[in-house]
């Protein structure tokens, strides 16, 4: 399965460790970068992910910056784009089986590069419910400009 991973420099190190781990279990990554510590803007990145995935060509996922929040933001303005800040198991899990979210981000300065591991593996574990909750992302994508 084809993911994408993209980061500002904030996210840099931590995108590194995911994009590793991503592999080790088997994903084919799609990195868009940043590929260095130089500072970049977070927007940026985050078109050039959710692109990736919008046009199906990625079936999900990981955005980084230094919280997690800009990045996120960003990302959850594109149309189709559900992306849900991660920095707890459960909560990745419940956001893929209640939400369906298609991309997670992190802080790569909140979050230890150990945990966001179990963190992206429990969102990975978590299948979608349906049910009660199709009807709920429905009324957000009747949101969506
Ligand atoms: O939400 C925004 C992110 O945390 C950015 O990574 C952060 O704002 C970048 O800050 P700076 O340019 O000071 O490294």
């Amino acid at each position: 399965m084809k993911v994408v991973i993209g980061c500002d420099h904030g996210g840099f190190e931590l995108k590194e460790v995911l994009s590793a781990h991503l592999k080790d279990k088997g994903f084919d990554v799609v990195d868009v970068g940043t590929y260095d510590t130089n500072s970049v803007d977070y927007p940026d990145i985050a078109q050039k992910a959710c692109e990736e995935v919008t046009s199906g060509r990625c079936e999900w996922g990981v955005l980084i910056c230094g919280t997690g929040i800009g990045i996120s933001i960003a990302a959850n303005k594109v149309n189709g784009i559900r992306c849900a800040l991660v920095s707890n198991e459960y909560s990745a899990e419940m956001t893929k089986r209640h939400n369906n979210a298609n991309m997670v981000a992190f802080g790569g300065r909140v979050t230890g590069p150990d945990l966001a591991k179990h963190i992206l593996d429990a969102y990975v574990g978590a299948e979608f419910e349906g049910g009660r909750h199709e009807k709920r992302i429905e009324k957000i994508s009747a949101l969506e400009g």
